[in-house]
C-alpha cells in the first residue's frame, strides 16, 4: 500500500477458498476493479472456509496458488489476514482486522452471485456492512435474488459484466478425470497442480 497507510483509498476484499484459483475469479477481480474505481484488490485466500463442508487443499498451497495468478497484475496484492487467524475464516474478523490495520482505508467486499445472495446469512453480517460496501459480480447460472434493504442499499453490481461459467469444483473434477485444464486457470498455476498433484483422484 503506497498512499499513508492507506489514506482515502480505495481497496476492494476477495476473499475465496480459491482450490484453485481461476480465470472466473481473476475476470471479477478486473472488473470490480475496473467498476469500482479501486486502487488496488486484495485476494483473502481463507484458512478454514466457514461454510464448505468438503475438504479443501491445505492452506500454503492454495495462498501460493493465488500468489502465481496475481503476480503480474500491477494492483493485484495476497493478504494472509485470514491465513494467520487460526479458526473458522469469518469475514466480520477479516473486516475488523483490516479496518484497525487501515483505519482511513475504504474497503469493498467483492463477491460472486452466489454468495451475494448468501449474504443474510453470513455470520454478524449487519457488522460486516458497518465496515464496506459490496460490489457484486454476477455469475452464469445464478440470478441476483431479493436482499434485504440493509444489504441492498450497501451493493452496487457491476454493469455489463462478462461472466466465465468456470468454477473451482468443475477445476478439480476435470484434473481429477485426467482432463485438460489449460486457459481455465493461469499457466503458472495448472504447472503447481500438475507438479504438486493436488487434484488426481480427487475429485
Ligand atoms: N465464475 C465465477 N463468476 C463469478 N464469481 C465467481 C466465479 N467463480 C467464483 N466466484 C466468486 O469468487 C468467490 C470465491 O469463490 P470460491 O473460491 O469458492 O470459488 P468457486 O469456483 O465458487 O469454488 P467451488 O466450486 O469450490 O465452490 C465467491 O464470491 C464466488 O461467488
Ligand atoms: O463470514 C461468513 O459467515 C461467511 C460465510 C460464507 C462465505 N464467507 C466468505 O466468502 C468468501 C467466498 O466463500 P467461498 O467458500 O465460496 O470461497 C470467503 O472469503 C469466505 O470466507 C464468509
Amino acid at each position: 500500500m503506497s498512499r499513508e497507510r492507506g489514506m482515502n483509498m480505495r481497496i476492494g476484499i476477495f476473499g475465496g477458498t480459491f482450490d484453485p484459483i481461476h480465470m472466473g475469479h481473476l475476470l471479477v477481480a478486473e472488473q470490480a476493479r475496473e467498476a469500482g474505481g479501486l486502487d488496488e484488490v486484495w485476494f483473502i485466500p481463507n484458512a478454514e472456509p466457514p461454510h464448505k463442508e468438503a475438504p479443501v487443499s491445505a492452506p500454503h498451497h492454495r495462498e501460493r496458488m493465488v500468489e502465481l495468478a496475481i503476480a503480474d497484475h500491477p494492483r493485484f496484492r495476497l493478504s494472509r489476514v485470514e491465513l494467520v487467524r487460526p479458526g473458522p475464516s469469518y469475514t466480520v474478523d477479516t473486516v475488523k482486522d483490516l479496518k484497525k490495520a487501515y483505519p482511513q482505508t475504504h474497503f469493498f467486499l467483492i463477491v460472486g452471485a452466489d454468495m451475494m445472495n448468501d449474504l443474510p446469512r453470513w455470520y454478524k453480517i449487519e457488522e460486516i456492512l458497518q465496515v464496506v460496501q459490496v460490489i457484486g459480480h454476477l455469475r452464469p447460472g445464478v440470478a441476483a435474488g431479493d436482499l434485504p434493504p440493509f444489504i441492498a442499499s450497501r451493493l452496487t453490481l457491476v454493469e455489463d459484466a462478462v461472466t466465465l461459467d468456470l468454477s473451482s469444483t468443475d477445476i478439480r473434477k476435470r484434473a481429477a478425470a485426467g482432463k485438460s485444464i489449460r486457459y481455465l486457470v493461469p499457466e503458472k498455476v495448472r504447472r503447481y497442480i500438475e507438479e504438486n498433484r493436488l487434484y488426481e483422484n480427487k475429485p
